[in-house]
């Protein structure tokens, strides 16, 4: 039994070595290669490029810019419209507010530190129910971590995301598809919905004025 869990464990490291990703830059023509003539998402094979990439910090200081007052995204490339990525920086104690995400794939990536994620399943008001506010109710809860990638779309709920450390600075890399710049937020005791813009801190390293 132990000789059979070593030799697993040697044929897992040398798949791990063969699929590795080791830039950013590596990362992204990738990324490219599989958005190439297709007309759909595939979900699990950009979630299988995000986690083979291994993070390294040279690779994506430039973007990653913070502000002391809230949570920052970063543009890193519009993928010819495809897709958006983004790099998000956290200082501790910041996080976003329950949203959705417009009808988009979301692709979350760890760089840096751990992020806390709450997922909420989206109230469904019908025309009689409406005055009628609660509580979204909680899903999940989950504990990210250095180079781990989760995935959600509208299907699957709202979430929120915030670094309540005990890293000062968790930094995470986020794929959108198709990009969008406007959202639904929510307030966690109603429910109530509006309408949130989404902007950028900074565009390819440089900050926004
Ligand atoms: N979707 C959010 C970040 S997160 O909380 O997933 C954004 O793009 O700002
Ligand atoms: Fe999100």
């Amino acid at each position: 039994m132990t000789q059979l869990l070593t030799k697993i464990n040697r044929v897992e490291h040398y798949l791990l070595r063969l699929t590795r990703i080791d830039t950013l830059s590596e990362l992204i023509h990738r990324v490219y290669a599989a958005f190439e003539g297709r007309s759909s998402v595939d979900v699990a094979h950009v979630k299988f490029l995000m986690e083979s990439y291994v993070s390294n910090a040279d690779d994506w200081k430039r973007y990653a810019q913070f502000d002391e007052n809230r949570y920052t995204r970063n543009l890193v490339d519009e993928g010819d419209g495809k897709f958006n990525l983004i790099l998000l920086c956290w200082s501790q104690g910041q996080a976003s507010s329950i949203h959705d995400h417009a009808q988009a794939h979301c692709f979350m990536k760890m760089l840096q530190g751990c992020l806390t994620e709450v997922r909420y399943q989206e109230p469904n008001h019908t025309s009689d129910e409406i005055g009628q506010d609660r509580p979204l109710s909680e899903i999940s809860r989950t504990e990210l971590a250095e180079n781990d990638v989760c995935y959600i779309n509208d299907s699957m709920g709202l979430h929120k995301v915030g670094n309540s450390g005990p890293h000062p600075a968790a930094v995470s890399l986020h794929l959108y598809s198709p990009p969008f710049n406007i959202c639904s937020s929510f307030d966690a005791q109603t429910g109530v919905k509006s309408r949130a813009r989404l902007t950028y801190w900074s565009k390819f390293g440089h900050k926004v004025v």
